[in-house]
């Protein structure tokens, strides 16, 4: 099991309460490993990764380790993520695995089961899953996080201004009755992937575990698309905060009324503090300050 007792959804909610709602990346890239004063290679990572850790793990919400600057560096790599995880997870720490995994539902599986699975080495507190291979294909995900007290987060409208090509495509969309699979004209894709995501958590007891992706650098597009965030019942993970160029007027111009729910996500901000542990606290606690979180 995760640490802690309850849902995900619940223990996030009580951390967000607790600490204020700041996310912070970990993203070992090679220009910061380079600053830093560390190789860049998976031994590099690990210590990249534990000084983050030991900095900010009990000022920050959760932590969010981006799988891919550690798959990087091959098997070593990855070995350097398991003990980042197994740390975090002594010290109670809530993780994010950011591994944005999505595939046909029987492969699902073993994504599911590599990032969700109690006893798995790689087990965090919850992952970032990709459902543009359909949202029912996560459905392996969305049971075992459900059965093993962790969460999801399923990218609806990401960051990047590439994402709009397919994310706000205007697609057939389910019928009224909310049950998946129908064939009505006329939302976008991101509002579909929100909604299916709202309909998962429609029975949670307290904040639901079943999160979105969207980006805090969004903007107009939410009501635009015409997404309906407050009904999410979930958290918001929000990238885009500083090196991305969005700060709190773009959380409450993306967010409005469901800004509560929202989780903002820095990475290369704050890193760029480092390695020096004070500097790296101090840089966590001005933007938990600058955002109002
Ligand atoms: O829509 C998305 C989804 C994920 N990300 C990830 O968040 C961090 C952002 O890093 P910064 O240095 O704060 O820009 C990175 O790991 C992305 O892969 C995102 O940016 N947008």
């Amino acid at each position: 099991m995760p640490h802690g007792n309850g849902t995900f959804g619940v223990r996030l909610a009580e951390r967000m309460r607790s600490r204020g709602k700041l996310c912070v990346g970990i993203d070992p890239h090679p220009a910061l490993l380079r600053e830093w004063g560390l190789t860049d290679d998976a031994a590099g990572c690990e210590r990249f990764a534990l000084t983050v850790l030991d900095a900010v793990g009990e000022t920050a919400c959760i932590l969010k380790p981006q799988v891919a600057l550690f798959e990087r560096h091959g098997s070593a790599g990855l070995a350097a993520l398991e003990r980042l995880l197994a740390d975090a997870a002594d010290r109670e720490v809530l993780t994010i695995a950011d591994a944005k995994r999505g595939d046909i539902g029987s492969t699902m599986a073993a994504y599911a089961d590599a990032w969700l699975r109690d006893g798995s080495a790689l087990a965090a507190d919850a992952v970032t899953l990709n459902p543009y291979l359909g949202f029912e294909s996560l459905r392996p995900a969305l049971n075992l996080a459900a059965e093993t007290g962790r969460g999801v987060f399923v990218l609806a409208l990401t960051s990047n201004p590439e994402g709009a090509d397919i994310q706000h495509a205007q697609v057939r969309d389910r019928p009224a009755d909310g049950a998946p699979g129908g064939a009505t004209i006329g939302h976008a894709v991101a509002w579909i992937i929100a909604d299916a995501a709202a309909w998962e958590n429609r029975d949670a007891v307290g904040l639901g575990s079943v999160g979105l992706v969207v980006g805090a650098t969004a903007g107009a597009a939410v009501r635009t698309l015409g997404l309906e965030l407050g009904k999410l019942n979930g958290p918001i993970l929000a990238p885009g905060i500083g090196a991305q160029g969005a700060g709190r007027a773009e959380i409450i111009d993306t967010f409005g009324g469901a800004s509560a729910l929202v989780l903002a996500s820095a990475s290369r901000s704050i890193l760029a503090a480092g390695p020096d542990h004070g500097r790296l606290r101090a840089a966590a606690e001005l933007a938990l300050a600058e955002l109002g979180n």
